[in-house]
């Protein structure tokens, strides 16, 4: 536990400002005329928004097994630049995550680094092979105390299977989080199934292969009486049938990802494997139906889905190259940039979305919290008037696979404090314990 904070100068959802003192990892004091003993550290807001910290239900940190593209080290220092205090590691790690072995060396090594706290998702499946449920109570009961479970990466599509992990997740009161994808539609596919593949020659993935695993899984939910979220929503046929899930009072929930609310199929005509990510991006009429969907509440927040590949894996052809993006230094400018610029969204809504509606969802009880007394001091501040050409090479990420690279992007995360404790201070973060 961290001493004394005082947070100067900050405008706690873009209101008035005030001071904020901070004591014993907690909110102690909030107002105009605060002022700290000489023991104290001071963090000088300057002005800048004060948001809740971030928190990611969708990242890949790549350890145990490819800790060439990305470790819980550098990953934390992506998320603590990009104003993150909590993610989630997804389990498509080598080995799987879907032990209570691997799952709570990914805590505590986490808490080594200090700098956000990364839980561990656990596999649905032993080795995300889709046919034996993995030992889903044992990780829920160790050090990590793992409370989403997903195959992500792969999708559970074994309908019984599926039915029977949301059975348990009932009973452990565990959420499943789902990459919805029905394999018997996207075989071979690497880009969103329209005309701009068909113009390109890429092999399409349909829509329908993302909204039959939705339908599906609302509907199993549903029998079940069990909580199912759906990873990085990507369709306007998904916002249509969260939209009917949620009418019928099954306990359906969804993410988006930055980069489907920003780009769309269209920039896949230099080839460029940065671009291939899945889901696909889709088309104009998708990624506006998933920013409405955002703004209503619909779809509950954002997620990442950082995922971290090597160049070699990202410079080869098209087809050949490994899908996903990094994502964890550019989301909250992304979010400003296709949300709050357009008026969808404004700053309590930013905290809704990147921050209270994934802790609630995840069941954090200390992320999420209002910038009151008496709360968990996790804290992201925001310069919002101030732009920032990403440089994909100068990004804390192992890996450099940004489709963002040199755009000049709205709002800078210019500090994160987690528990009392500066982790990123002027993009610079803290060295890790
Ligand atoms: N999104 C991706 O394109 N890739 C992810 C897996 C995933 O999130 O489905 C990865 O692990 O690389
Ligand atoms: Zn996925």
């Amino acid at each position: 536990m961290s001493g004394d904070l005082l947070i100067k100068n900050v405008r706690p959802y873009a209101g008035d400002l005030v001071n904020i003192v901070v004591r014993d990892g907690e909110i102690a004091e909030i107002g105009q005329e605060l002022t700290a003993g000489p023991e104290v550290d001071v963090l000088d807001g300057a002005g800048a928004i004060v948001l809740p910290g971030f928190v990611d239900m969708h990242t890949h940190l790549r350890e145990p097994g490819r800790e060439d593209t990305e470790t819980i080290e550098t990953g934390s220092a992506a998320a603590a630049l990009g104003g993150y205090t909590a993610v989630f590691a997804m389990a498509n790690t080598d080995p799987v995550a879907d032990t209570a072995v691997i799952t709570d060396y990914v805590w505590r090594r986490g808490q080594e680094v200090g700098l956000v706290d990364v839980h561990p998702v656990g596999a649905v499946t032993v080795g995300l092979a889709g046919k034996q449920l993995a030992e889903m109570g044992a990780m829920a009961a160790g050090a990590g105390k793992v409370r989403v479970f997903s195959d992500d990466g792969k999708c559970v599509d074994d309908p019984l299977l599926m039915r029977r992990a949301l059975e348990y997740a009932k009973g452990l009161d565990v959420l499943i989080a789902q990459h919805a994808e029905e394999p018997r539609l996207t075989v071979g596919a690497i880009a969103h199934e329209g005309s701009v593949a068909s113009r390109l020659g890429l092999a399409g993935w349909p829509r329908a292969a993302e909204e039959s695993i939705v339908a599906r899984d609302a509907l199993l939910a549903r029998d079940a009486g069990a909580r199912v979220h759906i990873c990085h929503a990507s369709t306007e046929g998904t916002v249509e049938l969260l939209t009917w899930a949620r009418g019928q009072g099954i306990a359906i929930t969804a993410e988006v990802t930055p980069h489907h609310l920003l780009l769309d199929d269209t920039r896949l005509h230099t080839y460029d494997p940065v671009n291939k990510v899945n889901p696909p991006l889709r088309e104009d009429r998708d990624r506006q139906a998933l920013r409405r969907a955002l703004a209503d509440g619909i779809v509950d927040c954002v997620a990442t889905d950082h995922a971290p590949h090597a160049a070699q894996d990202k410079c080869c052809e098209f087809a050949n190259a490994r899908p996903g993006m990094l994502g964890l230094q550019t989301a909250l400018s992304i979010v400003v940039e296709t949300m709050v610029r357009p008026g969808l969204l404004d700053w309590r809504g930013v905290a809704k979305v990147m921050s209270e509606r994934p802790a609630q969802i995840t069941g954090l009880p200390d992320q999420g919290r209002p910038i009151a007394v008496g709360e968990p001091a996790n804290l992201a501040l925001i310069d919002p008037d101030a732009e920032w050409t990403v440089e994909s090479g100068s990004l804390a990420s192992l890996s450099e696979n940004s489709p963002f690279d040199g755009m000049t992007l709205p709002a800078v995360v210019v500090a994160t404090v987690l528990r009392g404790g500066v982790t990123n201070n002027g993009g610079k973060v803290r060295s890790p314990r």
